[in-house]
């Protein structure tokens, strides 16, 4: 099975929580997964009471396998793995209990030798196996895809990317197996999104030929790392590298915290975060370094070399390149919280729409009530986040694609950055619209958007801060648009369109169809122009004006963060029309049809949104208009699908909630 059982063996022991062995002790009353299982088994599919079909307009199957991409065998196996009592979703237990839960659901997924050479052999199929678990645990346990993501993709990734063929073959089978459990520590509590500005240091000492790692002062601690209190026995760490009195910057180490048998290794202090208003199956801990010697060759050196007599090389010709080029290889982490954040946006959005489909609420006097999806009202909440639910993660697809294949340039770093951004905050809203549209329901843990809501809401700070993220964006966007600028209007890459801006003025929005691509993308094009315009001239004039140019960057932060999202709003825009001809060409028809309609939605709410659209001339008030009502038109228009689209989210009946289904037997005195 190539898993550590020794290492499991000695967890279980350390988070040890005497309630958590006997996983079917106190199991919460599941007999409406059951009730619904078993419709399953006898053919019949099991609608929220009341609710009879259509026959769906689309096949969800094909759906499925478009939003899902890859192993779809692997993820329905997952999903009837975790009809096991041991992932029965629990709730309010103490600290301990879930990070104990978490250690025991862990060893059960590793065991299934799903993690077997997923991360050492650098296929693309391994990598798809890998992210299609994290995502199917995703589903059931955020806290426990997360602590494995910290280990598996974080930790490991960093060993992989940034150390060196023989250092990957020498420790990735090792990570694998989790016989060498590690986290990721970057973050300092005085320093998080400014990783270059973080005080570790790790000063290399010739004679004894090792780096002297410490911890200068309080704020230098490393705070936040998932899985140091308790779990980890390594960890990728960064600190700023000196050699022979030279600061060469921010590197990472492959650094020993614990022994074997969970104690700290001399030179190594450890603390808890404590409890967080999620995520509390991770134990994320402080670290502290004293005088920690770590080994010469435990510099993970693919980027940087230090050789024994201390001579200092870098396959980049200044810092900034390196530190570039390390964060790229980062991006992984964002891609996963991409993924994450959408598949708690997906339950949220299933379990909400067969509610809002079966639970009824006033109506015409003496008259049956109306269901709460038939009320316009109610439609413009849930239907919009579903459409663009259904964007975001065909455009995730294109991001992660690029990611599996291992293209770490520029573009990887605009898109993880951008793409993590806008669907993290996208997913928080939805989870909040979805809890407050099943009323108190919704407030109710065992229905589990709440607890999805505040486990997935970390999601918008950590692998960057959104605002930060945005910035990054344009940072790196910005440069292009100036020069095409200064190249006398003639414009390459991106923004080539802007080599005809008399053609993206001329069109006439009220005649052209607001589903179409050329519609999304003019609009988005007509802001992102404007923005990025306005940012180039008010950064000129303050550095006119005697700032230095990053001064003029940071004193422009409203506007950088405006063009920021612009940028990406347009390119998830071009990606997903680009997906939808790809369909086309494909002889799709019912699948372009359904999506062209999710598009349009999107499109036309996040211009309804905005006023951002109109100050910048994107649109005039007239077309404004026009999209307020077609918001509504393509609700109406999208609503007798909604059942099928969340239905081809794929998720079995055990991974969603009473309320899905029958919820009045489930609250029936026979159940109590
Ligand atoms: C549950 C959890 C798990 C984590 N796990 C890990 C882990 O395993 N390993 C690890 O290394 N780290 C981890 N982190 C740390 C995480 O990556 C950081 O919290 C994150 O990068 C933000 O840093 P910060 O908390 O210091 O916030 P800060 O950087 O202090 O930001 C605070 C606020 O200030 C704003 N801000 C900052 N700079 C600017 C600016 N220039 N302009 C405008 N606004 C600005 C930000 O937008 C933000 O709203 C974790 C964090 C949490 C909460």
């Amino acid at each position: 099975m190539n898993v550590s059982d020794a290492t499991f063996d000695l967890l279980e022991a350390e988070f040890n929580a005497p309630s958590v062995r006997n996983p079917s002790a106190a199991l919460p009353n599941r007999q409406w997964a059951e009730d619904a299982a078993a419709k399953q088994r006898a053919g019949v599919p099991p609608f929220p009471p009341g609710v009879v079909a259509a026959r769906p307009a689309f096949d969800t199957k094909k759906m499925r396998e478009l939003l899902d991409m890859n192993n779809f065998e692997l993820r329905d196996s997952l999903y009837e793995l975790f009809k096991n009592p041991v992932f029965v979703p629990r709730y309010n237990e103490t600290l301990d209990e879930e990070r104990a839960r978490t250690i025991q659901r862990w060893r059960l997924i590793a065991k299934t030798g799903v993690f077997h050479e997923a991360l050492r052999i650098f296929t693309v199929k391994g990598r798809q196996r890998y992210e299609a678990t994290l995502e199917s645990v995703g589903a059931i346990d955020h806290s426990l895809d997360i602590k494995m993501g910290v280990h598996y993709g974080l930790f490991g990734g960093t060993v992989s990317l940034m150390g060196d063929d023989d250092q990957g073959a020498r420790w990735m089978p090792k990570i694998e197996s989790c016989e060498m459990l590690g986290c990721f520590s970057m973050t300092e509590l005085g320093h998080g999104s400014n990783v270059k500005g973080i005080q570790t240091t790790a000063v290399y000492d010739i004679p004894s030929r090792t780096f002297v790692v410490n911890t200068p002062c309080e704020e230098a601690q490393k705070y936040w790392i998932g899985g140091a209190f308790q779990s980890a026995r390594w960890t990728a760490l960064f600190a700023q590298l000196y050699v022979k009195g030279v600061c060469h910057g921010v590197h990472p180490f492959l650094v020993r915290i614990r022994n074997e048998d969970g104690t700290p290794v001399k030179g190594v202090t450890m603390g808890d975060c404590g409890a967080k208003s999620g995520l509390n199956g991770v134990d994320n801990g402080r670290i502290w370094f004293s005088n920690l010697h770590v080994p010469l060759d435990h510099l993970l050196r693919r980027h940087s070399q230090v050789s024994v007599d201390g001579n200092f090389t870098c396959n980049f010709k200044s810092s900034d390149e390196r530190f570039g080029a390390s964060l790229a290889s980062l991006s992984g982490g964002r891609v996963s919280v991409a993924a994450g954040s959408l598949i708690q946006a997906k339950l949220g959005l299933t379990i909400a729409i067969r509610y809002g489909l079966s639970r009824k609420a006033f109506g015409p006097p003496g008259e049956e009530e109306t269901r709460l999806m038939d009320y316009p009202g109610y439609q413009t909440r849930l239907i919009p986040p579903l459409a663009t639910t259904f964007v975001m993660q065909l455009v995730l697809n294109h991001l992660k694609s690029k990611w599996q294949r291992r293209e770490l340039g520029r573009e990887l770093h605009v898109w993880s950055s951008g793409f993590k951004a806008l669907i993290s905050w996208h997913a928080l809203s939805t989870l909040q619209e979805t809890r407050e549209a099943c009323g108190g329901q919704g407030y109710k843990a065992e229905n589990r958007i709440a607890p999805l809501k505040s486990t997935h809401d970390v999601a918008l700070t950590y692998e960057g801060d959104n605002h930060i993220l945005l910035q990054t964006v344009t940072k790196a966007v910005l440069p292009e648009f100036v020069r095409g600028f200064k190249n006398d209007g003639n414009f390459e890459g991106h923004f080539s369109y802007l080599n005809d801006r008399e053609a993206l003025r001329r069109v006439d929005l009220s005649t052209t169809d607001p589903r179409s691509a050329m519609y999304a993308l003019t609009v988005m094009r007509r802001r992102e122009a404007a923005l990025f315009a306005r940012l180039a001239a008010e950064i000129q004039k303050k550095i006119a004006a005697g700032m230095s140019s990053l001064q003029a960057f940071n004193h422009s932060a409203v506007l950088v963060e405006d063009a920021g999202r612009a940028h990406v709003d347009l390119l998830m825009l071009q990606l997903f029309h680009q997906t939808l001809s790809d369909l086309k060409s494909r002889g799709e028809t019912e699948l372009v049809n359904i999506l062209t309609l999710c598009g349009a939605l999107h499109t036309a709410r996040l211009i309804d949104s905005q006023v951002i659209f109109l100050r910048n001339g994107a649109l005039s008030a007239k077309d404004a208009q026009n999209v307020h009502s077609n918001v509504q038109i393509f609700c109406m228009q999208l609503r007798p699908h909604v059942l099928h689209l969340v239905d081809s989210f794929g998720y079995p009946p055990h991974l969603l909630a009473p309320i899905a289904f029958d919820y009045v037997s489930h609250n029936s005195r026979s159940r109590l």
